[in-house]
Order: structure tokens, then sequence, then C-alpha cells
């Protein structure tokens, strides 16, 4: 990212006179060829040198392939004077954090037209703390037409070269999200950045759950670089489930039951608007919508895992995440309660889950992990099946929570993750098994998740590293039933088990096969550094 003589380089880019004039453009090169920035920058080719006003200095300005490098002029010294070569500080910024370049120009009331030119504007972005991304801007000022047009023309060269960066997205819009604010955020915060990066766009507001699905069945994507949601975890992975449902179909690939699916077509990019954002706070490192935005328009691009789910052979989704027992009937039981606040909402759910907490009884099979064992590769060397047969794991019992994830899982209230030890393309999924246990020791268990403490160290709590799981409960009667909840306690529900799939809630009536295939969706995001600290908790469990 963006480096530089750290406190000038801030002041440059962040400050930027606008009012007053600059010297013209010199034709010489000045006389201070002899320092040693002079000689590190010629490593690389000169495209341009000449001379700029940056910040509230006069600076010697070179571009070359990668970087552009400044220093502010020094009068001339005496051969000899020691202070001269401390005072040759130069700034550079790399031109891959450069995405978009404009001309600077000051209108006054009577100039509706070009109004008067100022200079250059280049529009960065800014790696600020920790994952978090900002755009910022760094003015050359120059009062020349045909200088800065040069200047200007080469820029525009440059940011064509990157071939990586999206021109056209298509955009998928969430109204319904959160408090309903996705809409504006994506006309606040979002879409003056993507213009700004000269990017193409095309919304589309959904207007029913389903209608991305559809939607991505059928249109045009022909002339698209990407796709972007906005909205909450349950839109992202319905749009995730929608690339690749449509990748299977142009690949005249079967997706039931499928083994080996290939790859989505287009990278997807996530702008968190939801109540919870899951998905955008693990691939990203926090739930931000300008680091989003940035990663989207510089074309930083992850390689990701999904998982198949499946039941009696039919796909019933691609996805990254899901929890059966606890997590899906608080789910479950948040849905009921649409009309609260996602806040409000969520802890009451939790609560209400907790009072009427009660184990699954369920077989578990697990595959584990291991990274010679691969299923294409399996296929493709002929192994036996009785080899893949042998590896698979066997547990029964009573479960208050299952959770298998291929992804982090980062939110508020687990900044670490719900699955620490898992990474978004590491080819395996975190298998939590929580088995019966007292209320009390599994709320302890729950709030370890919001500390720094080590969430799975309890003797009711088992962990695997998995490739493939099968859950299958053993009672149907065991099926979580919302009505109960109203106090009429009837039997199983016919829709069958709740499960909390990427925060979208799923009802199967029978065993869910779950297998992970490793980075097969390409999402809009940097690598990522470690998150240290925890700062949020959950209200309801304090
Ligand atoms: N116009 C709409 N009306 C109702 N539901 C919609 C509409 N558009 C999309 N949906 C559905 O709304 C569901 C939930 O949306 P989303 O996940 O974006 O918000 P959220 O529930 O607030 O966030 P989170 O899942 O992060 O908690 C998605 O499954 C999506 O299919």
């Amino acid at each position: 990212m963006l480096r530089g003589t750290r406190r000038s380089r801030v002041s440059a880019l962040e400050g930027g006179l606008e009012e007053e004039a600059p010297p013209q453009a010199a034709a010489e090169p000045p006389a201070y060829l002899e320092c040693p920035w002079q000689t590190e920058a010629a490593a690389e080719q000169t495209l341009l040198r000449g001379i700029f006003e940056i910040g509230r200095d006069s600076c010697d300005v070179v571009l070359s392939e990668r970087t552009l490098r400044w220093r502010p002029i020094q009068p001339e010294r005496p051969a000899g004077d020691s202070k001269f070569t401390l005072q040759c500080k130069e700034e550079f910024i790399e031109l891959q954090d450069v995405f978009s370049v404009k001309l600077k120009r000051r209108f006054s009331v009577r100039q509706q037209k070009s109004g008067t030119l100022l200079g250059i504007t280049l529009f960065i972005c800014l790696k600020k703390e920790q994952n978090k991304l900002k755009n910022s801007t760094l003015d050359l000022i120059n009062l020349s037409e045909d200088y800065c047009d040069t200047w200007f023309r080469q820029f525009k060269k440059i940011l064509a070269g990157f071939s990586n960066r999206p021109k056209s997205l298509k955009i998928l819009l969430n109204p319904q999200s959160h408090k309903k604010e996705a809409i504006q955020v994506y006309h606040e915060k979002v879409e003056p950045l993507l213009k700004l990066a000269g990017i193409k766009t095309d919304v589309t507001i959904t207007e029913y759950e389903g209608h991305a699905v559809s939607l991505l069945q059928e249109c045009e994507l022909q002339g698209f670089d990407g796709v972007v949601c906005v909205g909450g975890d349950g839109s992202a992975s319905e749009v995730a489930h929608a690339l690749l449902l449509r990748a299977q179909k142009n690949a005249g690939m079967e997706t039931d039951g499928i083994l080996s699916p290939v790859r989505a077509q287009l990278p997807l990019g996530l702008i968190p608007a939801g109540s919870t954002n899951v998905l955008a706070h693990s691939l990203h490192g926090l739930p931000h919508v300008v680091t989003a935005t940035l990663h989207i328009i510089m074309g930083h691009l992850q390689q990701v895992d999904v998982c198949t789910f499946n039941t009696m052979g039919k796909l019933v989704r691609f996805g990254f995440s899901a929890m059966f027992g606890f997590g899906g009937r608080t789910l479950a039981l948040a849905e009921k309660y649409r009309w609260m606040s996602p806040s409000q909402r969520r802890d009451f759910a939790v609560i209400k889950a907790l009072t009427k907490l009660k184990p699954e009884d369920c077989e578990i099979s697990f595959l584990p992990f291991n990274n010679s064992w691969n299923i294409q590769e399996r296929s493709a060397q002929g192994s036996p099946d009785s080899d893949y047969n042998e590896q698979w794991q066997t547990i029964q019992g009573q479960f208050l929570n299952v959770s298998i994830m291929a992804i982090p899982c980062l939110c508020s209230v687990a900044p670490r993750g719900l699955a620490p030890n898992t990474r978004l393309n590491n080819g395996s999924m975190a298998l939590i098994i929580a088995r019966n246990t007292s209320r009390p020791e599994f709320i302890k268990h729950l709030k370890r998740y919001a500390s720094m403490q080590n969430q799975f160290n309890f003797p009711f709590v088992e962990t695997y590293t998995v490739e493939e799981v099968r859950v299958r409960p053993r009672n149907r009667t065991s099926g979580y039933n919302p009505e109960e909840e109203e106090g009429s306690h009837e039997t199983a529900s016919e829709d069958g088990f709740p499960w909390n799939v990427d925060g979208d809630l799923m009802w199967v009536p029978s065993e869910v096969h779950v297998r992970l295939h490793p980075r097969l969706i390409s999402l809009y995001g940097g690598t990522m550094e470690e998150m240290s600290d925890s700062k949020e908790t959950c209200h309801c469990l304090k």
C-alpha cells in the first residue's frame, strides 16, 4: 500500500493548496540530481519529470512506471554542506494505489464551462489502521494546460494498464436489509467512489426473497466484470449461490449431489449493509463500507472456499457457514420477531432460545481434513471408494449446537470469529460441536466468543477440521416447532429442522450433507491482517 516519508506524505495527501498559483513547469531539471533518492528512482524508467506545487512546496516530481516521487526544491548550497543531504527528503506513492485522476479546476460564477485549471488531482486508496482502507487525494498544482494535459494523459494510460480492475459492475441492492438503509448507503458512500473510478454500474433493487437468484439465472452478464451485493449475509449468500448456480448451468452441470462444481465466472463484491455482515466482516476484517468499495475498485481478489449443502441428494444451497441446534433455533425465533429492531430481535431470540435450551439427538459423520486427500484428485486418480469410506468418523449423541464453517465468521459479538482457526481459503471447514451440558456452562461457552479466552476449552465442546460432514437428526419429534414458543406444544414441524445457513433460515427435514469446495468463488477483498482485540460484546449475555 501507500508508502513514503510519513509526516510530510500525510500533509501532502490530505491538504493541498487550491487558491495559490504554482510556478510554471521547468524545462530543465534542477541542480540536485546527485541526491540518493534520485539514484533509487533511476532504477525505474522515468516517464515524466517536472515541477508541481504539492502541499505548500514547489516540488521536483518524477513519474516512473510504478511510482510517483517528489521532493521540495531546495536552494543550491555550497559544496560539502552536510545539511544538504539531510534535507533531501523524498516522498512517493505507488501508482498501484491510485484509482482515478482528474484535472483540477476552479469555477467562478461566470465560468460555467471549463473553469480555470489548477492542476491534477490523484485519487488514492490509502491504508489506515488494521485492514481499513480510506480514499484520499494528492493535488499536483500547475496552471499550464498543455503541461497538465501531458501528465494527465500519462496517468490515464497507467491507470488503463491495471486490467484487473472492474470497468462495469452489476449491482444488486436489498432495500430491506438491516434498518432499510442499503439504498442510502449505496448512494452516499459507494456510488460516488465508483463514479470517481469511472466504473459503469447497472443497479437492480431486489423486490422479494429469491429475486437475486431468479434475476441472475436470466440476466445478461456478458458486459460485466463483477457483481456487487449491497445488503446483509442473507443477500450476499443468495447472490453467491446464484452466481454458482449460473456457472453450473452454463457448464451444463447437474447441481444435485454435485462433486466438483465449476468456479463462478464473475467475482462478487460484498458491501455490508445488513444486521450481521459476517461474510463482509470475514472477508475484509471489518464491516466497513468504504473499505469494501475500495477493494472492488482496486480489483483486489480473494479466492474463497464454498460449501454445498445437500439433502436427500438434492442441492439446497451453495454457502459459507451453517449452524444447527441452538444456532438454527435462534434464527427461527429472530425471524418470527421481524417487527423488532435487528439488535433487539437478535438479543431477544438468543435469550428465548437459551430459556428453551434443548439438545438435538443426532449422528454426525465427518471426513477429516487431509491435505493430500482431495475430492478432485481422488476421482482423477481413480482411488477406490473404500479408501474414501474408511476415512469417515462418526459420533452420536445429544448436541446443543453444531457449527460447520468454511470461513472464520467474524462478527461484532465474535471479533476473532465463530471459527477463528479457519481461513477464507485453507481448503477445510471447522466442525464445532457443543454436546449437551447445563445452561450456565453453555452460556459460559457462548460468552467466551466475545472475549480473548478460548471458547473451545470446555469438556463438552469438540472441534474438528474437516472436508465433509453429514448431520443426521435421529428423532423427528425433536424437530423445532416455532408454535411451541406460543404455548401450543405440538410435535415436529412438517418443514423439518431449522438450519442457519449464512444467516438465512432453512427448514430441512432430514440429513444434511455439507461438502467443501476449495476456492470456488472470487470475492473482492484484500489480504487480511489478524485482528487482535475485542471491543464489542453481546448485550444479552452480560
Ligand atoms: N425487497 C425485498 N423484500 C424482502 N426480502 C428481500 C428483498 N430483497 C431481498 N430480500 C431477502 O432478504 C433477506 C435478508 O436480507 P439481508 O441479509 O440483506 O438483511 P439482514 O437480514 O438485515 O442482514 P443479515 O443477514 O446480515 O442479518 C435475504 O435472504 C434476501 O433474499
